[in-house]
């Protein structure tokens, strides 16, 4: 005996009860006798078979497709069989149900009745939707995680003392709460990616996925398979089962966009598109998928004046700068320096097992430089200076061995310097930087906020510089 029968008889459920359970079925359930007599409908099922209950019962199945009711039996159809069946019915109404009916034997093997669940198919067709969609899903976030565990995860670290990135923090922490685009500026390296998470990790899309695409980083020819996903066999080299894009994968969460001004500008024309009807549509495919994506995009470039130039799109340029922000460079935040260089000292002491520690000197001289490549040149100098011991005091020396994003000096007077030099490397970086900053006071008459923006230093840095050189403003000039 079966356990629920077990139970059953233990149980003091009536005659009344079952019938209960059977009426509030969200299934419909029609019973009928072993020729196919209709002995019991539930509410639902005549609901759907459109037809009173009283024009069902007693009557046989096969009768009511003679008269028109039903176009056929599935009843009959599992009573010839012997066996369960399921298909679809179609009601003079027009309507398609589908009917599951299974035949019920006594102990003899003989057929005594049959039951049968009968359900509207388009109801059957949005469970199909749900779970499909279910499904999209769950296939959307295996991506979004193979993605991301690609990335360099250690990024999440913001250290930051000086009151400019205190205030833009502040700032972005209230903002974070909109869904509004934000739109980050800045040099290489000054941290519009960390910021960008942190934008996300203040947000209510928090626990949702993060995506950060850097798109001068994708080859032209995938940049719209990768933003917007294809179906299988949508080009030579697709994967069998097709894949979703960045803009699926963030569906709920950011969509983080670096170096958006490399962008080219046919996907500039799609990615508006998208942005503003928040649909995209796969490579190869049909549907258009709704997708509800936060944007957080950044640049190093001057997007207004690429706009200027005809290579990047107005509109776009109008559509993502709803929320802008400024990263300044590290030169101009000198309180973060010496702050960030022992969060990476601590990084990679651990890392290499060693002990490395700032001294008064060696602070003075981070903080002098004026630091091009911003923070990932300020960390890339801390790891060479944990691997390479020794008294480092002078970043110049190390700078010369630490290639940054700098457009290298195009100057023959350097050359020469170089041909006529004979002494050690610290008095040549000197003599060149004399050279180079004498050179700019005479050429641009002493406008000293003009120089320090050519040479990408603060004025102040430009005074301690000339100090340090010896060059002074001779008496009677201007
Ligand atoms: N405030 C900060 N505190 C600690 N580490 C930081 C901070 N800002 C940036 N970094 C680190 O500096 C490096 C560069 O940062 P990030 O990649 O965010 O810069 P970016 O402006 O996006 O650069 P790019 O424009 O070249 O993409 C990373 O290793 C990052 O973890």
């Amino acid at each position: 005996m079966a356990e629920s029968q077990r139970l059953f008889k233990k149980t003091t459920i009536s005659f009344d009860q079952m019938i209960d359970v059977l009426n509030n079925s969200s299934d419909g359930i029609m019973v009928t006798d072993h020729l196919g007599n209709v002995t019991y409908v539930s509410p639902v099922a005549y609901q759907n078979m459109g037809l009173p209950e009283s024009e069902m019962i007693g009557r046989n199945v096969d009768d009511l497709v003679k008269e028109g009711r039903y176009d056929h039996s599935v009843v009959m159809e599992a009573i010839i069989k012997g066996e369960r069946t399921t298909g679809i019915v179609t009601v003079k109404e027009g309507n398609r149900v589908v009917s599951t009916c299974t035949p019920i034997f006594d102990e003899n093997h003989k057929m005594v009745m049959t039951v049968t669940n009968v359900r509207v198919e388009s109801l059957m067709d949005k469970y199909l939707d749900e779970l499909n969609s279910v499904k999209a899903k769950s296939r959307r976030y295996k991506s979004a995680i193979e993605y991301i565990g690609s990335l360099d995860k250690n990024r999440n670290a913001i250290i930051a003392e000086s009151p400019s990135m205190i205030e833009i923090l502040s700032y972005l922490e209230k903002v974070a709460w909109t869904n509004s685009t934000v739109y980050l500026q800045g040099e290489s390296g000054t941290g519009k990616e960390v910021l960008s998470r942190f934008i996300h990790n203040e947000s209510q899309r928090c626990n949702e996925p993060f995506i950060p695409v850097n798109c001068a980083a994708i080859p032209t020819e995938l940049l719209e398979s990768e933003f917007f996903g294809y179906e299988k066999g949508a080009f030579s080299g697709a994967l069998t089962k097709g894949k979703p894009g960045f803009f699926e994968m963030a569906d709920t969460g950011t969509l983080f966009l670096d170096e958006i001004g490399d962008m080219p500008l046919n996907l500039q024309t799609k990615l508006l598109r998208t942005i503003e009807s928040g649909e995209v549509q796969r490579l190869g495919g049909t549907n258009l998928i709704k997708t509800d994506v936060r944007l957080i995009v950044a640049t190093n470039k001057d997007l207004a004046l690429k706009v200027k130039d005809g290579s990047f799109r107005e509109d776009l340029y109008y559509r993502i700068n709803v929320i802008p922000v400024k990263i300044p460079p590290l030169r101009e935040r000198i309180e973060d320096i010496v702050p960030i260089a022992e969060h990476f000292i601590s990084q990679f002491n651990k890392k290499y097992d060693t002990g490395l520690s700032l001294t008064s000197e060696m602070k003075k001289t981070l903080e002098a430089h004026s630091w091009p490549g911003n923070i990932r040149e300020l960390r890339n100098l801390i790891e060479r200076m944990v691997i390479v011991p020794g008294s480092i005091n002078d970043i110049a020396e190390l700078t010369i061995a630490v290639p940054t994003s700098e457009p290298v000096l195009d100057s023959t007077a350097i050359q020469e310097k170089v041909a006529q030099h004979s002494g050690d490397l610290k008095s040549l970086v000197k003599a060149v930087e004399k050279e180079y900053i004498t050179k700019l006071l005479n050429e641009k008459e002493w406008r000293i906020n003009e120089i320090a923006d050519i040479l990408g230093i603060h004025r102040s840095m430009l005074y301690r510089k000339m100090q340090e050189l010896g060059i002074q403003k001779k008496v009677g000039v201007k």
